[in-house]
């Protein structure tokens, strides 16, 4: 038997007959349609009861914890996360300007300092100082874009807008998605003009200062600062390595550009996400995103509750850094006492957890420059292999120790070294950790 739809038509058909199938045919294909039609909305129904998964990310400042929603919103929403683009850019263009003014600001000292003896790099620093004095104005405006009425973004340190003398003095967003609406739009008729011309006028000086900028980064004098030992290793660097192209009066974030930005977290930040991929189509994920730092702990514990999963960011390559918010303290020891704290927590015993061994790449290259692991971690014996598989499977082990020691019952825990700039290997850790939520979710939805 054929197993053709529609089957072929008999021979020698008359043409009475062919009538009577086509309108069978028709009718058929009418009731099928309706069919799936009807499926269809049987199950977007299911889709709107179905309950939200709820996510929470933590990790101490500058673990990748934003840059990770990012991420998802990127594989999972990629309309949305493309439809933000336009506000990105704001944030993006005031972490190059903070840099090229802290460099400004780092060149005067030294240079006064060192009075003559420098030649070259004094005269470059001097040219340079008076060719990108605009940028200071750029920094002011746009930092006021952020932070004017009703700031949902300020400075913790200012309540005016000043110029920043230091990198750790940085971009902060408060509470929720607003301000990219704010950025874009204007919170008030009155700002959205202010707002818009302010932002236009920015790219165009930033258009006119775009060659000084790519000249003064590859000058001597910036070289000579390096030479002398001065730290440029600082995430806006990207940008400053890419001026030509960030400075354009034409430019459009990329999604690598996105994912570079750094907007510096306060408080507890929801984003909620409607999933544009085809298996979870029209599901919501809300995400919780925290501020890292010491004094922003506290407000963690009242989001413990009910979550699905929490997401822990390890930024393996912290282990010769020092806390912005206390200089004693190095950074992954700190991070490794937080993971403690939250595997003991009762709250989340029943959260699927899952471990994200941050930075992969900074870490290779802090390795592969010479710096020894074994000189910051003194458990690390000083005959162990100083290569990235080689400290990535200690500390996974670490912390893999601590789960086990420090959970209020026993469960499962997802490992992964990942690189959160890296879009293309983010891919399949993405997938991953969407399947191991979704299965668990079933497992406590069957228990139940
Ligand atoms: N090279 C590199 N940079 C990363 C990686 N993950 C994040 N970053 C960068 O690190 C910086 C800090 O990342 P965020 O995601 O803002 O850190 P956070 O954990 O949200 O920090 P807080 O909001 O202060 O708590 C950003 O500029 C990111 O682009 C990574 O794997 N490799
Ligand atoms: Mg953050």
């Amino acid at each position: 038997m054929s197993s053709l739809w529609p089957p072929l038509p008999p021979k020698n058909e008359s043409e009475e007959d062919k009538a009577a199938r086509l309108a069978a045919e028709k009718e058929a294909k009418r009731i099928s349609d309706e069919i799936d039609r009807a499926l269809e909305q049987e199950k977007q129904e299911l889709r709107k009861h179905r309950p939200q998964t709820k996510i929470l990310l933590l990790g101490q400042a500058e673990s990748g914890k934003s840059t990770m929603i990012k991420n998802f919103q990127l594989y999972f929403c990629p309309s949305s996360f493309h439809a933000e683009r336009e506000a990105w850019r704001a944030v993006i263009h005031l972490n190059l300007v903070r840099f090229v003014n802290y460099l400004l600001y780092v060149l005067s000292n030294t240079a006064s300092g060192s009075g003559g003896k420098r030649g070259d790099p004094n005269r470059d620093y001097r040219m340079f100082q008076m060719r990108l004095a605009p940028l200071k104005q750029v920094e002011l405006s746009l930092t006021r874009c952020f932070s004017s009425e009703n700031s949902p973004v300020t400075s913790p340190t200012d309540d005016k807008p000043t110029l920043h003398t230091s990198p750790a003095q940085e971009v902060t967003v408060r509470g929720g998605m607003g301000w990219k609406s704010f950025i874009r739009r204007g919170r008030s008729q009155s700002r959205v003009q202010s707002n818009s011309s302010e932002l236009e006028s920015t790219r165009r000086i930033l258009d006119a200062c775009k060659n000084d900028i790519v000249a003064l980064w590859k000058s001597p004098a910036i070289r000579a600062l390096e030479q002398e030992g001065v730290d440029l290793h600082h995430h806006s660097r990207y940008f400053l390595e890419n001026a030509e192209r960030v400075a354009d009066i034409n430019y459009t974030p990329t999604p690598d550009d996105i994912l570079r930005a750094r907007l510096r977290t306060v408080g507890v930040e929801e984003y909620r996400m409607t999933m544009e991929t085809a298996a979870e189509k029209g599901a919501e994920w809300v995400f919780y995103d925290v501020g890292g730092q010491r004094s922003q702990r506290a407000s963690w514990a009242s989001y413990f509750e009910d979550v699905n999963a929490m997401i822990f960011l390890c930024p393996m390559s912290s282990f010769n850094q020092r806390l912005s918010e206390d200089r004693s303290v190095n950074r992954l020891y700190d991070s490794m006492e937080l993971w403690q704290t939250v595997c003991r927590s009762k709250l989340l015993s029943k959260a699927t957890f899952i471990l994200l061994l941050n930075k992969a790449d900074l870490l290779r290259s802090k390795l592969r420059a010479g710096i020894k692991f074994s000189d910051y971690v003194i458990d690390y014996g000083r005959d162990e292999p100083n290569t990235t598989e080689a400290v990535a499977n200690y500390l996974r082990k670490e912390m893999m120790d601590i789960h086990r020691v420090c959970s209020p019952r026993k469960r499962q825990l997802h490992v992964h070294m990942t690189c959160a700039i890296d879009p293309t290997l983010m891919a399949a850790v993405l997938n991953s950790i969407r399947d191991v939520i979704l299965v668990d979710i079933l497992h406590q939805t069957t228990l139940l």
